[in-house]
């Protein structure tokens, strides 16, 4: 059963900090297991992919060949039916006409002080994109990861996939074909991770590595930070709902699932004003779950991390929403709007009965790759703006650093940094140069 808390009772105070404080992902001996695989890939290269890819994904890399070849990505497009490809083209038009409206725009201007000031936008040279693999196909991910990269305009684009029992699938695989990923690894996990990070004979290194992954992908994201540059922490799938006794309780528990099945780390949560939806929903998700092929994850990952928070009014929610940060917020109550607009910490929102989470997944064009574990308080989801970094631009003339020198020279002091000072009045007391 996931557990129940009431923002009546008087221990719900303590109950909801250890609810939040309850972590689904990051246990010590992931820790330590990922810390263990990055040296191994730092030492050991691709003999050390070689043998973690056996042991994790029960894969024989030697013999299948660490990089995906041309021909096995252009049999992968071949392969697939004609409506799934209409569905991967669809998909990837709505996402691409989104991201094309957060392309940055470079900006300079020249102020009072004759100072011109500005900032330039470039891309990273070369990214990582991470897709998971592990428990389900995620094509819908190449997508979401491939596409912002296209539109900021990276010059290398490389795909890590892991490949269970020496399986892709080859729908995985024609969507990097039609997001043009050409550079595509067989490899997944933390081990896909350092080799992004670090590089192998068969790898060459990366700047950034994107993409959500398991809790083992999430870890080693962390841990490689620093080498390289990373979106997020994108891990095990999260859904908040926010329903009123006007919800639909099959709804709710179809949106429930649909994070559920993803991990029996993911985490589904109803907050409601309503004891009579909560019960109803309880009741849909108990049914749905005698006939879904993933009920085993979805079962585990429903009662491990699953809750039900019953409140005194949904005025109460927006505050409890915002302590959870949820990877992804629905509301489907009266007053949908109002109440979206109260929330700030939240990785996406989707907004009244007609708006499943499963849309944001696939073809709404927003991006489904999203900060977890309550990241949603500090970070965004993927855009564009994660492919590429800014350059400020200053330039000045005799005239404007004679305007803003003098003060530069009496902060160097304060700073006891002569040098800099020097490098400041060396030119203003010059009286000439150019
Ligand atoms: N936040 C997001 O935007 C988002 C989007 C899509 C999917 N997801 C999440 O991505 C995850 C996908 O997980 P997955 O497992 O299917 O695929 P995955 O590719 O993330 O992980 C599979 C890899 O994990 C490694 N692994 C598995 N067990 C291990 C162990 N005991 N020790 C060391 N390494 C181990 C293996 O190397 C394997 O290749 C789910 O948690 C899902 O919720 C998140
Ligand atoms: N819900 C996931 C993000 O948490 C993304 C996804 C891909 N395919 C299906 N769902
Ligand atoms: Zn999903």
């Amino acid at each position: 059963m996931p557990i129940r808390l009431d923002t009546e009772h008087s221990d719900f105070p303590a109950r909801f900090a250890t609810f939040l404080g309850s972590k689904r992902e990051t246990s010590v001996d992931v820790q330590d297991q990922v810390s263990a695989i990055i040296a191994d890939v730092r030492a050991r290269g691709d003999e050390a992919l070689i043998d973690l890819s056996r042991t994790f994904d029960r894969v024989d890399l030697a013999a299948l060949g660490i990089k995906v070849t041309d021909a096995e990505l252009d049999a992968a497009l071949a392969s697939i039916p004609a409506e799934t490809r209409a569905a991967l083209e669809f998909a990837k038009a709505r996402i691409e006409a989104h991201h094309a409206r957060q392309r940055p725009t470079d900006e300079t201007y020249t102020d009072a002080a004759g100072v011109t000031l500005g900032h330039r936008w470039t891309s990273v040279d070369a990214v990582g994109l991470y897709v998971p693999g592990g428990t389900a196909a995620y094509p819908s991910s190449v997508l979401m990861n491939a596409v912002p990269a296209q539109v900021a305009g990276v010059p290398r684009i490389v795909m890590v996939v892991p490949a269970p029992d020496g399986q892709i699938a080859p729908l995985v695989l024609a969507a990097a074909r039609l997001a043009g990923v050409n550079e595509v690894y067989r490899v997944g996990g933390a081990q896909a991770v350092a080799a992004l990070a670090y590089g192998t004979a068969t790898i060459p290194a990366v700047d950034k590595i994107v993409g959500p992954g398991n809790a083992y992908v999430a870890q080693a994201k962390r841990q490689v930070f620093g080498q390289v540059g990373i979106d997020m922490v994108a891990g095990p799938s999260e859904v908040l709902i926010l329903a009123d006794a006007t919800a639909n309780a099959d709804w709710i528990a179809a949106d429930l699932l649909a994070q559920a099945e993803h991990d029996t780390a993911a985490q589904s949560i109803l907050v409601t004003d309503s004891d009579d939806l909560a019960a109803r929903v309880v009741a849909a998700v108990d049914s749905m779950l005698d006939t879904l092929p993933r009920a085993e994850i979805a079962r585990a990952s429903w009662r491990d991390h699953g809750a039900v928070i019953k409140v005194r009014d949904l005025d109460e929610a927006p505050a409890l929403v915002d302590r959870v940060a949820p990877e992804h917020l629905e509301i489907q109550a009266q007053n949908a709007d109002r109440l979206a607009a109260r929330i700030r910490h939240a990785g996406a929102i989707f907004i009244g009965a007609y708006t499943p989470e499963a849309i944001g997944d696939y073809v709404g064009g927003t991006n489904h790759v999203l900060p977890t574990a309550r990241s949603a308080r500090f970070s965004s989801g993927l855009s564009v703006l994660d492919f590429m970094k800014r350059t400020s631009i200053l330039k000045l003339d005799a005239d404007a650093l004679g305007k803003v020198g003098t003060a530069a020279v009496r902060l160097a002091e304060v700073e006891r940094l002569q040098a800099h000072g020097r490098s400041v009045s060396i030119r203003t007391n010059a009286g000439g140069g150019q």
